[in-house]
């Protein structure tokens, strides 16, 4: 059961209506078989015995039904076809959407331990590998198996001597194929890994190609990618290398069925105990079920390799997401007790604590590195502390759904990714059912309205995918007319770091300054200037909280902050000259 669970990539009962259609027609095909083989009994009667007629009325019977039994395939067939192909790709798509919503509630520390390859490939490799085992896999593995166990009950009943005789070896060539299951498991997720891992290379560098191009690295990188092709045509050979003589070897025990049964044959016929027309009845299907036989074998060890893609997306598919209380938290301070974090087994924030009250001003500062970043993904739940506990008002967000918890919470993050469509969209992800009306009123707080409305489609100007056709500035604009359009009470804010032109930067000062009035905003500030007024500074080192007070206070006090910014306001007296 485990086997069809994991081929349909957890929908078994998929699998019934192409099993039952596939069934039905594949028992109508043997129809004609049957009716051949009367046939054969009728006409091989009047040489056994010279004085018997030829039974004509029975014959044009068995015509007739051939041709019925031709109808019949025909009607059957069609619905087995639909079951088989729209059972496949539904699953495919469901499976799919389901995997995508799946990996959204996913801790974001278990998607960085995945290569964005290898999601990419189970999402569209993967579940192709099921739908094809849907589709064709099983119900030709129905089909091929069908016919040969019907076949085996129908001749035992006619001879049974001569039946064992012809399934004598299949029991043994079953066998040979299921032992070498382990091997076939483990060259299959070998030839897996290796697929995956050239998808990787190649993504990295398709990603990196202006890197690539821009320092000539070319060759190196080239190297890196063919090194992994080269491994995944290694492991290619060996899979077809190893698994075809066991396939080749399973195949040839079932064929010497036919020359056992051909041994015996002539031994019964001599000794009297069999008669000529069972003889050539068992000759006639006997030659016809190896095919079947064949590809039941072939299927077999292709339904395996299938088996591990399904496993694959059944296994992510379990993984736990992040869960917790559907109600939205009501109170909108922020607390952090003694919160430890790391993404690995470093600890990258060391017994941290915080408070934020509702509706104040809070920043953090501190060296690259130190932990600003990670101390809002944990305001926002993208990964739950190691020790210790994130707070909103008294409600712990740890036991909180992440959806909940995002809806009080506006982003706005240097690196701003804009989807692959129009302005308005990018800036609808803040609230999906915005009118016209307050979209706009949102880029003009956001200081974007303006130059979108100089864009050839104006809000229906399509962007590039991150974004890449519009500049740094306006992208952090469309960002800051997304969260003022959300209206969240909390606000978390990434000031940017990348040097923008005077004009600009007033720009997106100003929008800011629109955003956070009256919210609870916690920014991360690399430009102190911008949190003179702030409510209260955290400045960080190494993963802890080194100095805390307002402004004034910590530039008197002569540490950190204060050399931090003694160093900005030195350097904003630099300038370039020729
Ligand atoms: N996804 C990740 N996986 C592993 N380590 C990470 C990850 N993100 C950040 N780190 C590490 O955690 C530490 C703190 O990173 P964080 O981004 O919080 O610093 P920061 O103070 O915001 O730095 P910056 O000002 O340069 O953005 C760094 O050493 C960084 O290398």
């Amino acid at each position: 059961m485990n086997i069809l669970h994991n081929i349909t990539a957890g929908s078994p009962r998929s699998l019934l209506k192409p099993v039952l259609y596939t069934t039905l027609a594949n028992l109508v095909a043997i129809l004609p078989f049957v009716l051949l083989a009367e046939a054969a009994r009728l006409i091989f009667a009047t040489f056994a015995d010279s004085t018997a007629q030829l039974a004509t009325e029975r014959l044009w019977w068995v015509c007739g039904g051939l041709v019925l039994s031709l109808v019949l395939m025909y009607v059957c067939e069609i619905p087995a076809y639909r079951a088989q192909f729209g059972g496949a790709y539904s699953v495919a798509a469901e499976g799919r959407a389901k995997l995508a919503e799946h990996l959204r509630k996913l801790s974001l520390g278990y998607l960085h331990k995945r290569d964005p390859g290898d999601l990419a490939n189970m999402m569209m490799g993967d579940f192709t590998m099921v739908e094809h085992g849907i589709s064709h896999l099983v119900p030709q593995m129905i089909g091929a198996l069908i016919m040969p166990i019907l076949a085996l009950v129908g001749l035992a009943l006619f001879d049974w001597r001569m039946a064992l005789a012809l399934f004598a070896a299949f029991p043994i060539a079953i066998l040979l194929v299921l032992t070498t299951g382990g091997i076939q498991r483990k060259l299959g997720s070998n030839h897996m890994r290796a697929k995956i891992d050239a998808a990787n290379r190649l993504q990295e560098y398709l990603n990196g190609i202006r890197v690539i191009k821009a320092y000539n690295l070319t060759g190196e990188r080239f190297v890196r990618l063919e090194n992994a092709f080269r491994e995944l045509m290694r492991h290619s050979i060996q899979i077809e290398g190893l698994l075809g003589p066991i396939i080749l070897s399973a195949i040839a025990l079932i064929r010497s069925g036919l020359t056992l049964m051909v041994i015996v044959g002539v031994y019964l016929l001599v000794g009297g105990s069999l008669d000529l027309i069972t003889f050539v009845v068992f000759l006639l299907v006997g030659t016809r079920l190896f095919d079947p036989l064949t590809t039941a074998l072939v299927n077999y060890a292709e339904f395996r390799y299938h088996e591990q893609a399904g496993e694959r997306i059944v296994q992510l598919l379990h993984e736990p997401i992040m869960q917790g209380e559907k109600m939205p938290p009501v109170q909108n301070d922020v607390t952090l007790e003694q919160v430890s974090f790391g993404y690995l087994d470093k600890n990258v924030l060391n017994e941290v604590s915080m408070h934020m009250p509702a509706g104040s001003f809070t920043a953090l500062v501190g060296p690259s590195g130190s932990g600003k970043s990670t101390v809002l993904r944990l305001i926002a739940r993208f990964y739950d502390p190691k020790e210790g506990i994130v707070m909103m008002g008294s409600q712990s967000l740890a036991s909180m759904d992440p959806e909940a918890l995002l809806s009080r919470i506006s982003m706005v993050f240097q690196d701003v990714y804009l989807f692959q469509d129009t302005i308005a969209n990018n800036i609808r992800f803040g609230k999906s059912d915005a009118t016209q009306a307050e979209l706009e009123e949102a880029a003009k707080l956001a200081c974007c309205h303006e130059f979108i409305m100089k864009l050839p489609n104006g809000y229906d100007t399509v962007v590039g995918e991150g974004g890449n056709t519009l500049s740094g500035g306006e992208k952090q604009r469309i960002s800051i007319a997304r969260a003022i359009l959300k209206n969240a009470p909390i606000v978390l804010l990434d000031e940017a770091t990348a040097s923008l032109d005077p004009e600009n930067e007033a720009e997106i000062q100003k929008a800011i300054d629109t955003l956070i009035q009256g919210r609870t905003v916690i920014a991360i500030a690399h430009r102190l200037k911008t949190i003179r007024n702030a409510d209260n500074i955290y400045v960080l080192e190494n993963g802890g909280v080194v100095e805390q007070g307002q402004h004034e206070g910590l530039v008197a006090q002569g540490g950190l902050y204060a050399r931090l910014w003694r160093l900005q306001q030195e350097t904003s007296g630099w300038r370039l000259t020729s």
